[in-house]
């Protein structure tokens, strides 16, 4: 089973049938209504269970996006529950403009997800239109079909135009045409070694790395360098270095820090204790 952002036609449903390929008896889909379920969800589960087991059930969050960045609500979630990361996938969206009316000069307000508002922020304020938020893309389109009101209009995937029965007015209306969002398979498992769990069919160590969140010990001149030194000596290379605020004190940072496959996890850890307060192990995972 696998718990993703709903309703039918969102984004995180093609990644969740994306990573469904590669898990046994995963194929259904149960949609959530926030970020904030998935994870509420996963946190409940009794996690005895094995990666293998018929039981076994994922969440899909999307974590970044390439024109806005990271989805800052799924990377403090990481954070603050007990979940780990066991795949990753990249996902080329691509927004349509969709409503019951078949004519762009009626549209006065759009609605869609916060992420695909701001992927799309100059088209909207050339178009002149009032905005409103919602819990995904796929909602914005039911939402509208629902309202049936001609000044209406969602933004989403043109997918939803048919499920929803709505005419595309716009199509690749995002500010960057190459726009792509990050989407992560979580589940809930203590287990170090979900990568030998899991059988995603993959042997190349190159698509394969691990995410760690750390708090410093102490600031002072060089305390990250110190960090950032451990990963050097080890020859290991960084993918993405990110500060999110520690939410304990203003102008207090954790940094997460993603890097490429390393075989003695225990050793980079070991290092990294004497600079870090909190080390937190999201996980060694699949690119696919
Ligand atoms: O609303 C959706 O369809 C989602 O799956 C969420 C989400 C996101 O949170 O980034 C996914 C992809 C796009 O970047 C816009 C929205």
């Amino acid at each position: 089973m696998i718990y993703c952002l709903g309703p039918v036609g969102s984004y995180s449903e093609k990644a969740a049938k994306l990573f469904a390929e590669h898990l046994k008896n995963s194929e259904e889909i149960v949609y959530c209504n926030s970020i904030n379920e998935i994870f509420e969800k996963l946190e409940k589960i009794d996690n005895s269970i094995d990666c293998n087991s018929e039981s076994m059930v994922y969440g899909v969050v999307p974590s970044e996006n390439s024109i806005e960045g990271s989805v800052t609500l799924t990377q403090d979630l990481l954070m603050e529950t007990n979940v780990k990361i066991l795949a990753e996938i990249d996902i080329s969206i691509e927004h349509a403009l969709i409503s019951v009316s078949n004519d762009k000069k009626t549209i006065k307000r759009v609605l869609s997800h916060p992420q695909a508002l701001a992927q799309c922020r100059n088209y909207i304020n050339s178009n002149h239109w009032a905005t409103q938020t919602m819990e995904s893309t796929a909602l914005s389109a039911k939402t509208v079909a629902e309202r049936k009101n001609n000044e209406i209009a969602a933004i989403c995937s043109d997918a939803n135009a048919e499920l929803y029965d709505l005419n595309i007015l716009d199509k690749n209306i995002q500010d960057y045409k190459n726009n792509q969002t990050r989407f992560l398979l979580i589940s809930k498992k203590q287990n170090k070694e979900y990568i030998k769990d899991i059988n995603f069919g993959i042997d190349d160590l190159n698509k394969v790395k691990s995410t760690v969140i750390l708090e410093l010990k102490e600031n002072r001149a060089g305390s990250l360098y110190d960090v950032l030194g451990e990963f050097k000596k080890l020859n290991i290379d960084l993918s993405r270095i990110e500060s999110r605020p520690s939410k304990t004190k203003l102008g207090t940072y954790v940094f997460y820090m993603d890097f490429e496959y390393y075989e003695n996890m225990d050793e980079l850890f070991n290092k990294l204790e004497k600079w870090v307060s909190k080390l937190i192990y999201l996980g060694t995972y699949f690119v696919l």
